[in-house]
């Protein structure tokens, strides 16, 4: 029996393979989810300018230190400022301004008075509690300073750091973009969800479930209908799909049998390699390029948990290195498992799991059969234990490694 691959020699096969797609200016909303290909540094500072941060009174701290309910201080109202309007710029000692949130204190302010604080007087003011000196008055650059280092070139862009960006002025950032990942499904047994279902045939869950894992790591998913067990249609299907490719997945026809078309119509090609790896599900495999861009194929076993597993090890990774997104793999947490597993020798065996946390620590429990034709099972879990090739069996209560499924990382 051929050797099998062990899954850490392949993923470094891939990731030697697969190379970072070049970034460019996005606009902040496309950048959503990329991870930045750039330093940000702040073009200006925030606040831009000392500005109220109350409706109110911009004053003089000086004339109202003394203000109280027993006895109030009465100023002149000599302007009215409005947040985004310059209106007065200086303010005289002994006269006060209405000011509003956010409008740009005049010099020689050096206090606001809210309005709850006040007779709310439109000529002039009747002030009964005294602010502190500066109180409410946000001084220009206390929250980020012009040549601040904001954001580090890797990290991955959410709201708060778009809002942030916007905030500061910039209207792109430059990223990496999403992949596109083409995902084809082969069977000649496969109907599409929605259509009549014969005796022999089964609906296309594959390509669903691939397509919708790339999703959810970042890529731009296309899913082709299904390509029967014809290698030469397979073919053309396939070069249709590269001119929109980054990535190509398919699924099904890379194990023994006579109808195995993925392995037929590339094997002559040399530049896909196909064999098996040690991991269970997920051992028949085969990965390469393909086409004039050398566009990187990963050819999954038909099995739907194989092709999920092998998603999940072998894809994920290089569509976060296409993105520039660190770690490549999603990372192994421990849990205590709650009841025994068994495993075959000589295989990484993936195990459908539950993951619970309380305050008596992470506890994981396995799902269903090893059966990999059980979605059912794969549906009802969130988290896959890794054993260990060399790891035959593992009792309850011992300390496991753990992939969660619906984390972000
Ligand atoms: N003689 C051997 N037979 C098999 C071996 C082996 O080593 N020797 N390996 C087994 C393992 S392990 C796996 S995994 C499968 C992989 O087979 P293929 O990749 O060639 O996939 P198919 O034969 O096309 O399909 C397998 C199975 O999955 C169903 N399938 C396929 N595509 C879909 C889809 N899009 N949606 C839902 N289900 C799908 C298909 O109907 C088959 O039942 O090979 C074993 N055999
Ligand atoms: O490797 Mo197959 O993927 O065991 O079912």
């Amino acid at each position: 029996m051929p050797e099998l691959l062990p899954v850490p020699d392949l993923v470094e096969r891939i990731l030697a393979t697969v190379s970072p797609l070049p970034d460019f200016p996005q606009p902040l909303m496309e950048a959503l989810g990329l991870a930045l290909a750039e330093d940000v540094e702040a073009p200006i500072s925030l606040p831009g300018f000392d500005n109220s941060g109350m409706d109110g009174y911009a004053v003089t701290y000086a004339d109202v230190a003394t203000a109280s309910e027993e006895t109030p201080v009465h100023l002149p109202v000599v302007g009215e400022i409005g947040a985004g309007q310059g209106g007065l710029m200086a303010l005289s000692p002994g006269t006060a301004a209405k000011i509003m949130t956010g409008a740009p204190v005049p010099a020689g302010c050096d206090a606001i008075v809210p309005y709850e604080w006040t007779d709310r007087g439109v000529a002039k003011v009747q002030i009964s509690r005294a602010p502190g000196r500066g109180q409410h008055i946000r001084a220009a650059g206390e929250d980020v300073t012009e040549g601040d280092l904001l954001l580090e070139h890797g990290t991955v862009l959410g709201p708060r750091h778009l809002g942030l960006l916007a905030a500061v002025g910039r209207a792109t950032v430059r990223c990496r973009p999403r992949p596109r990942v083409v995902v084809i499904s082969t069977g000649s047994e496969l109907r599409e969800p929605g259509s009549p279902l014969g005796r022999d045939s089964i609906y296309d869950g594959n390509s669903y479930l691939l397509a919708a894992s790339a999703r959810a790591a970042g890529a731009i998913a296309y899913r082709v209908g299904i390509v029967p067990d014809d290698p030469r249609t397979f073919t053309d299907a396939l070069s249709d799909q590269l001119v929109r490719a980054d990535l190509v997945v398919t699924s099904g026809g890379v194990s023994e049998g006579d109808f195995d078309v993925v392995k037929e119509a590339l094997s002559s090609l040399g530049s896909v390699w196909f064999g098996g790896v040690a991991m269970q599900p997920g051992k028949p495999q085969g990965f390469g390029t393909v086409g004039d861009d050398r566009t990187p194929i990963f050819t999954l076993p038909g099995n739907p948990v194989s092709a999920y597993v092998s998603f999940e090890t072998f894809v994920l990774p290089a569509i976060r290195r296409m993105m520039g997104k660190l770690p490549y793999s999603r990372p192994l947490t421990r849990a205590r498992l709650t009841h025994p597993i068994t495993s075959p020798p000589g295989r990484q065996q993936m195990v459908r799991a539950s993951y619970d946390s309380d305050r008596g620590g992470a506890f994981v429990t396995p799902v269903g059969g090893h059966g990999s034709h059980l979605l059912g099972d794969l549906a009802a879990s969130d988290a896959i234990v890794v054993v260990p090739p060399e790891t035959t069996g593992i009792s309850a209560g011992e300390m496991v490694q753990v992939l969660r499924l619906d984390e972000d990382f």
